[in-house]
């Protein structure tokens, strides 16, 4: 019956709401972590748990190796004086229930107590000392598996973000790098419950061989019972994770300031709520059910273990009554039941807890070690500046599209070259800029720089000597220093930085600033400083002017700046090509006159190639697209459209009719 709960769960976290609508839902690929979770078996947590107990020391000794060796040393301690004390309570029985006179037998019972209460205070110092160690060295283990994961995820293949997969495994590996610090205080608790068992497992043997069997069998509903109920809250948790993932975005976009705006204007609220509420209900009604499931299976295994109970007492009492245990012995029997039977539920009740924290850190672990199945496999050639970057019949598809957005695309690029990328949206002009930048790979044909292929250079050393402006570049939360040499200085100091403003328009912007270079471009900071759109465009395009780099690209850089600013790129748009290849990719078509060639795409292919004035002149995509934007009423295209930039007259050396 629970079984036949848990599929039902399953098939209700799969998509479908309860009262029949769909909804957008993420794709969460849980199948793996599904059957992994579905085998948390008192057998497998068995055979996992000296795993789990060995990467707790293992990650603890590497994070801080004092508190992890304080910590075992306190728990292995904590055993010897359960032991002890079991041991005296032993002896204060016999010596209190010998024949006598009282004070003698109290006389006679005192080392005893005074042992019991010597272990009592030394396990009460050593559990301050053991939470003292565990929380200093929880939050650094967390931090730890964060950086951790932080750098394996800048190690992965971009086109890794394409893939639902690759970020479904990046969330689970980040909740595991979270649960990092519940692993001290639980593989704690297991040391703990395992050196009580341990010790009044040997007290009890040494009372009567019968006890423990007896015991350990008593315990067994219990343990079953709440392995299975952890194993019903994993997998509930598992199948929510698509829907907890929709509300950190859903309360991202509602709180950022950059969204405000347009959930007022929008009249938003009510909708985005209700979309929240939704999904919060569906989660509620999965914990819901679990709760339930679990909470039936406990009483099922707490019944089951009174029964049992009964029947260990039971074996006491007859064991005394045949005189086969003395009054004394069965004191401590007594309370080595207690402590036996309380490490073992703490045994069972921490190995579950630390099983299912096993796996997501497995999670954690293992998107380490592959790098979400992403991780960058590159050659180790330096290029220097590229003096030709050459594309031959490049295909690119993103992971699980059904068309490629780069269809056999061949050109070359050389340096002291502008050439331009137009057509229509979703043509491939962004996807192909990265190709050849290197952030994407070709599906098939190549990118070689002078002749190396873009798969066998060194990444970090290839874009180095790339200056990308992307369409929606950062706003880093840094100074405006930060923000144009991007961690990268020359020995120039701050005069390369004004330089590159100058060139860029964005040294109004600098002028304007609090504190110059060193105001923060956040509001949010002390002194910081917040800025428009198009005075965050200059400072973006500065990036490029300010970087020595071999290869520039501009897409769409000029969208967000006014006339003035927009001229002022482009007519340094030549200077900046003197030493590089530049790559520009804009929707403007007058302000592609300044590119010596025109590549205009069309479904990921190359439709037309030429000067500004060869398109112009023919029939084709490129005139159709200036027409429709140029269009004076008369059907006649504009070529002379005022404020165009000038046709580049300057012809590149070694230039060839073909793209
Ligand atoms: N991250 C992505 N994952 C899957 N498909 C993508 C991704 N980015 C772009 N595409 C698809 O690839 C095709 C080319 O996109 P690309 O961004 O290169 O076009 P573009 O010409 O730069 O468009 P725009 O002019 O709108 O910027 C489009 O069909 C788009 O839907």
């Amino acid at each position: 019956m629970i079984r036949r709960r848990e599929r039902d769960g399953q098939r209700a976290g799969a998509g479908q709401q309860a009262d029949g609508e769909e909804e957008l839902r993420f794709v969460d690929r849980t199948g793996s972590r599904e059957r992994a979770g579905r085998q948390i078996r008192l057998v497998d947590m068995a055979r996992r748990l000296p795993r789990l107990v060995r990467r707790s020391v293992v990650l603890a000794w590497a994070t801080d190796r004092w508190a992890a060796a304080g910590l075992l040393a306190c728990q292995v301690l904590s055993g010897a004086m359960q032991a002890m004390g079991l041991l005296a309570v032993s002896g204060t029985l016999a010596a209190l229930l010998r024949g006598g006179e009282v004070y003698a037998r109290l006389w006679s019972a005192w080392p005893s107590l005074a042992l019991l209460a010597g272990a009592a205070a030394v396990r009460a110092g050593l559990g301050i000392t053991v939470s003292w160690l565990s929380s200093r060295l929880g939050p650094q283990m967390s931090r730890e598996a964060e950086l951790a994961l932080l750098e394996a995820v800048m190690e992965v293949e971009l086109a890794a973000y394409n893939a639902p997969g690759f970020n479904h495994r990046k969330e689970a590996a980040d909740r595991g790098a979270e649960v990092a610090q519940d692993l001290v205080g639980e593989g704690q608790d297991l040391i703990a419950s395992l050196a009580s068992l341990i010790a009044g497992a040997a007290v009890l043997t040494a009372v009567h061989p019968l006890l423990l069997p007896l015991l350990v069998l008593a315990s067994l509903p219990q343990a079953v019972a709440q392995v299975g109920a952890a194993r019903v809250r994993y997998l509930a948790r598992l199948r929510s994770n698509g829907d907890l993932r929709l509300l950190s975005i859903l309360r991202w976009h509602v709180c950022d300031a950059r969204t405000a705006d347009q959930v007022r204007a929008g009249t938003m609220a009510d909708f985005l709520a209700g979309r929240y509420r939704r999904t919060t209900g569906r989660i509620n009604r999965a914990d819901r059910r679990a709760a339930d499931t679990g909470a039936r299976m406990s009483l099922a295994g707490s019944v089951c273990g009174g029964v049992a109970s009964v029947v260990v007492w039971a074996a006491v009492v007859w064991l005394l009554a045949t005189g086969r245990l003395s009054v004394g012995h069965a004191g401590t029997a007594v309370f080595a039941l207690q402590a036996v039977g309380t490490a073992l539920r703490g045994l069972v009740a921490g190995g579950a807890r630390i099983m299912r924290t096993g796996l997501y850190m497995d999670d954690w672990s293992t998107f380490l070690e592959e790098a979400g199945g992403y991780r960058m496999r590159r050659g180790t050639v330096v290029p220097a500046a590229p003096r030709e970057i050459v594309v031959r019949d490049v295909v690119f598809r993103y992971e699980e599209a059904a068309v490629d957005a780069v269809a056999g695309v061949s050109f070359t690029l050389r340096r002291g070259e502008v050439v331009a990328l137009v057509g229509y949206n979703g043509s491939g002009k962004t996807t192909l800029a990265n190709l050849l930048c290197g952030l994407y790979l070709p599906t098939s044909g190549s990118v070689t720089w002078d002749g190396v292929p873009t798969d066998a250079l060194d990444p970090r050393a290839m874009w180095s000597q790339v200056a990308l402006v992307p369409q929606e570049y950062a706003h880093w939360p840094l100074t405006a220093r930060e923000n144009i040499t991007l961690g990268r200085t020359t020995g120039e100091g701050d005069s390369a930085i004004h330089a590159a403003c100058a060139r860029s328009g964005a040294d109004e912007v600098v002028a304007e600033l609090r504190s110059g270079l060193d105001t923060v471009l956040a509001r949010d900071w002390l002194g910081g400083q917040e800025l428009s759109g198009g005075q965050w465009q200059r400072i973006a395009l500065t990036r490029a002017f300010y970087r020595p780099a071999g290869l520039v690209v501009l897409d769409e850089p000029t969208a967000a700046l006014d006339p003035l600013g927009e001229h002022r790129i482009f007519a340094g748009l030549w200077e900046l090509a003197a030493t590089r290849a530049v790559v520009l990719i804009t929707h403007r078509l007058t302000n592609v006159a300044v590119a010596d060639r025109i590549l205009v795409l069309d479904k990921g292919g190359v439709v037309q190639h030429g000067t500004f004035a060869e398109l112009l002149d023919r029939p084709g995509l490129f005139r159709t697209l200036w027409e429709y934007q140029h269009d004076r009423g008369d059907g006649t295209p504009s070529a002379g459209h005022a404020g165009s930039p000038a046709p580049r007259q300057r012809t590149v050396p070694g230039r060839t009719a073909t793209p």
